[in-house]
This record gives structure tokens, sequence and C-alpha cells, in this order.
């Protein structure tokens, strides 16, 4: 049997994106480290616009999962701003943040977090079901993401152990992307990949920025995959410049 996506059902559309999606004015982030807190995030500013990738490298320890967590309001900030599509979070509850993250905000982790007891599809449709989606329109669409980062129809129904690095990746990519977010947070997504896959990655991350119209942060060790982004930012010691 072939899955074919329901081309009634719209990606949102990039022509009219969230104003301001992501927007850090003076982050500083402290961990509690014996006598003295680590500065993890030192006066960290960066707006990133609809449609835009900005890639952050830097050495290991630098940072750069810390700006991510905050961003992604995991962590909040000990002072500064942060504002997802225009919403100060330190201004929301711990409820109000977690629907903000669920309605606003991708995550693409290293490895990809999948679970390992669902396939592809119900992947897509866990997420859907989190955000209170009806089935019969969450299939549609989750069958269209799919389509939309390359894994082939066959796959579908396939559980992450039945799939390579690569395509668990793209499963990924597509999860993140299940409530349309504004946001799309991305931490080293080729770590586990040779070269080649570790490329089309990328190259799918840049095109689902433009399609999707996400506001995408890519942090990576990875130079050549920080080099399809439209900005590079470095960061040392906490510091973004
Ligand atoms: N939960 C924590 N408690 C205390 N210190 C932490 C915690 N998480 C990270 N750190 C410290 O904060 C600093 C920044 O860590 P972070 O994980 O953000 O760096 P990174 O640039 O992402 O590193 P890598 O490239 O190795 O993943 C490091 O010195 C790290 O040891």
């Amino acid at each position: 049997m072939t899955h074919r996506p329901d081309t009634a059902v719209k990606e949102p559309a990039p022509e009219n994106p969230v104003r301001n999606p992501l927007s850090l004015e003076g982050v500083t982030l402290r961990y509690p480290d014996g006598e003295r807190p680590l500065t993890a995030l030192d006066q960290v500013s960066l707006e990133v616009e609809a449609g835009e990738m900005v890639a952050v490298v830097g050495p290991s320890g630098s940072g750069k999962s810390s700006l991510l967590a905050v961003a992604a309001t995991l962590l909040r900030a000990d002072s500064g701003r942060v504002a997802v599509a225009g919403v100060d979070v330190s201004t929301l509850s711990a409820r109000q943040r977690t629907r903000l993250r669920r309605e606003r905000i991708g995550i693409v982790f290293q490895q990809a977090n999948l679970l390992p007891s669902l396939t592809a599809e119900e992947q897509l449709l866990a997420v859907a079901r989190l955000r209170g989606e009806r089935l019969a329109a969450a299939r549609p669409r989750a069958r269209q993401l799919l389509e939309s980062v390359g894994l082939e129809s066959g796959k579908w129904h396939r559980r992450p152990h039945q799939l390579s690095g690569g395509e668990r990746q793209r499963v990924n990519i597509a999860r993140a992307l299940t409530g349309g977010p504004s946001v799309l947070l991305v931490d080293e997504p080729t770590s586990a990949l040779d070269r080649q896959r570790g490329e089309q990655v990328v190259e799918l991350l840049t095109e689902v920025t433009r399609r999707h119209g996400t506001a995408t942060v890519l942090v990576t060790h990875d130079r050549r995959a920080a080099g399809r982004a439209a900005r590079v930012l470095t960061m040392t010691d906490g510091r973004l410049s």
C-alpha cells in the first residue's frame, strides 16, 4: 500500500510568519558549582528572523547547549530577556511555558531521541495527540511531513531500529515540525552520522527553514555544516560573537 499525502493539508504559510520569533537580550545563565557559580551564558544577545538559519559554533563547554536550553524555555535565564514569538517567557507560569514550547518550538537533539516502540508515523502522531489534535487531521499532516523530509512511504511504518541514523534524524526533524513551530532549535544533528548523511541532514534543515519559515538555531562542531547557515556565530566562554 502506498501512502499519498493529503495535499489539502497546508504547511504553515511562510509568507505569513510570526514576527520576532526568537529574541535573547543580555541573557546570563549560571549553574551552581561549589563556592562560585559557573557562568555558562554571559550577556548573550541573539535575534533570529523567520526563515533564517543561524549556526552557533564554539569549543566544547563554551555554552552552546545552554543557549539552546534557555531558548527552548527548558532553563530560566538568571538575567536578561528571552522572547519567543514576541512573548517574554519570564512572564509565563510553568504551564504556560510548556504550552508555548509545544506550540512554538521544535527541538532536534544530537541523537534522534525517538521512542523505540513507535513507528516513524506514530512518533509524529504522539506529539500531535499531546497537542490535542484529532487523529483524522494529524495523520495526513504527519505523512506530509515525513514525505517533506524525504522519508520514503515504505518506511513510515518502521520502528527506529529498522531505520538508518540519517533516516532517524529525518523523522526527528519531521517530529519537531509537527506543531508548525516558529522556532527550530537543533543540537549537533550530524554528530552520529557519516559525512554524506550529515550533509544531507544540514541541507534538509536549510530547506525546512526556508519552506516552513522557522527561525532556526543550529549548534554544531562542524564548520562545513555551519557554512550552510545565513550567519555563523561563535560561542567562547559563554559569550556569543
Ligand atoms: N547542569 C549543569 N550543572 C553545572 N554545570 C553545567 C551544567 N550543564 C553544563 N554545565 C557547564 O556549563 C558550561 C557550558 O556547558 P554547555 O553544555 O552549554 O557547553 P557546550 O558548548 O554545549 O559543550 P559541548 O560542545 O561539549 O556540548 C560547561 O562548563 C559545563 O561544564
